[in-house]
């Protein structure tokens, strides 16, 4: 099938000479979570305001569902739902009413029934009648995915979804994206926070300086890049590796109290059992053991860094 958005070789200049996206090409599948990671002024939000026909590129083009972004904006923008990071509504009108103009803008028959569950669903429906200026803050929050859900999009996009809401929003908004994921809407998302790109998301895309770094499967950029780290405590301090063991690469702590074994995810552990027995035998007795498994965090700053 053809992929829902399709971004060709994009780039953007803004007016004052800033080049906030260079040569971008990415192609988005029908109903797949994609989270795009990158450090601020990365080129994230610049990246989805094109997509979504709010910024004109300055070369190449997007087309979402096959249709230009730029030449049939109604068309594609219907089909867009987005969630930006602030809201900028009219203070002064229901929470009700904003989220039911929402759907007017983007071409849809009134359909309050509809808005009612949506309020429903992201726990605003007492506050219907509420003034946008008389919610909290998660509570604004809340009021931006209703509306960006208001008009059924096919397409979602997340700006930085989770950025300064407590913990029970965040737990209502990855539901929500579970329930959406399962209706088969696509859902973008920008975040910093790695490890919800790690529990969610199906690809991850990385964006440094208005570059793509890579877009890849979240399971095979882990096992790619991924490592693990054996730590093993030691009943006593050593002063160095010892040399029975220094085909194993080991590592010792500075306090000398600690082996440490770097390996790779693919090998299997069949050599770890290799390496105690090994270390049994030097006369070397073990305390705690730990593993730690490197994190996506650490694989994007591995990258960030790389490219800086
Ligand atoms: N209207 C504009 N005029 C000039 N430069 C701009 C404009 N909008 C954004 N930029 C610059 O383009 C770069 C990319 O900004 P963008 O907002 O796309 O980054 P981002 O990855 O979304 O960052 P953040 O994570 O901080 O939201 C930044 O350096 C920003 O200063």
């Amino acid at each position: 099938m053809s992929p829902i958005v399709s971004v060709q070789s994009l780039s953007k200049t803004y007016g004052n000479g800033f080049k906030a996206l260079k040569d971008v090409s990415l192609d988005i599948e029908r109903g797949e979570i994609l989270a795009l990671l990158g450090p601020n002024g990365a080129g994230k939000t610049t990246l989805i305001s094109i997509i979504c026909g709010m910024t004109n590129p300055s070369s190449g083009r997007v087309l979402v569902d096959g249709h230009d972004v730029v030449r049939d904006f109604r068309k594609t923008r219907g089909q867009i739902g987005l969630v930006p990071q602030e809201l900028t509504t009219d203070m002064f009108e229901t929470v009700f009413n904003t989220v039911s103009f929402s759907r007017g803008l983007n071409g849809k028959k009134a359909d309050p029934e509809r808005i009612n569950q949506i309020l429903k669903d992201l726990s605003l429906y007492e506050k219907r009648n509420n003034a946008l200026r008389e919610l909290s803050g998660g509570m604004k929050r809340r009021v931006l995915i209703a509306k960006a859900l208001s008009h059924e999009p096919s397409i979602l996009f997340l700006d930085e979804p989770t950025a300064g809401v407590d913990v029970a929003l965040r737990k209502d908004m990855w539901q929500l994206v579970e329930r959406l994921r399962a209706q088969g809407v696509t859902i973008i998302l920008t975040t910093h926070y790695i490890e919800e790109a790690q529990g969610i998301a199906d690809r991850i895309g990385v964006i440094n300086r208005g570059e793509l770094l890579l877009v890849e499967e979240k399971t095979a950029l882990m096992r790619k890049l991924g490592k693990k780290t054996l730590a093993m405590e030691l009943r006593s301090p050593l002063p160095g590796v010892p040399q029975d063991l220094s085909h194993w690469s080991l590592k010792l702590s500075d306090d000398g109290m600690t082996l440490l074994y770097e390996y790779d995810l693919r090998g299997g552990d069949t050599e770890i059992a290799k390496l105690l027995a090994e270390i049994s035998s030097a006369g070397i007795s073990l305390g705690d053991l730990s593993t730690q498994q490197t994190s996506l965090e650490d694989i994007f700053v591995s990258l960030i860094g790389e490219k800086a």
